[in-house]
């Protein structure tokens, strides 16, 4: 099983939000690679089993800049059977709390197999180690059931 986490991060909390991630990642027997957006070559979304999005928010809700061609490759690529997550950090002071998450989460629902999705105030805390690794196995278990079954619903990792 291969999978990555693609995110992109200004100050450094998406960052260290996907590290998490990436930490647990590696914990499992799968393929994991991490990318900045800037690395990710997006003509490689189609090998992966499952992809993890990081996305921090800009301007009022907005889709940070560099993000907008992934989220372009999403919606051209045609496979509802892709498992994803999409996770961010972001500040509640503003009334789109994380509003690139939810822009990701309704694109990822109607084009993929959206698994989970994260939201976490700014730095990530010692509690969101635990939330990181129910979004992990809410991936993991979409990827191994995906043949089984038929598209599910998704978790609000809390
Ligand atoms: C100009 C500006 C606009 C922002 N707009 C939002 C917003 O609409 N919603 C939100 O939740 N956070 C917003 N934020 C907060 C960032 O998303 C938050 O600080 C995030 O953790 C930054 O991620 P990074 O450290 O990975 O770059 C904004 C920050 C700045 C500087």
């Amino acid at each position: 099983m291969k999978v990555a986490i693609v995110y992109a991060s200004i100050t450094g909390n998406t960052k260290e939000l996907a590290e998490v991630l990436f930490k647990i990642l590696k914990m499992q027997p799968v393929e994991s690679t991490i990318y900045k957006i800037e690395e990710f070559p997006l003509s490689h979304l189609c090998q992966f089993d499952a992809v993890a999005i990081g996305t921090y928010t800009w301007g009022n809700g907005e889709l940070p800049t560099e993000m907008e061609g992934l989220y372009q490759a999403f919606e051209l690529l045609g496979r509802e059977k892709l498992v994803t997550a999409v996770f961010g950090t972001g500040d509640s002071f503003y009334p789109r709390y994380c509003g690139a998450v939810d822009l990701f989460r309704d694109m990822l629902y109607v084009n993929t197999n959206l698994a989970a999705i994260l939201k976490v105030e700014l730095t990530p805390q010692v509690q969101d180690v635990v939330r990181c690794q129910r979004l992990v196995e809410s991936m993991l278990n979409r990827v191994n059931n995906v043949n089984k079954r038929m598209k599910e619903g998704m978790e609000t990792v809390r």
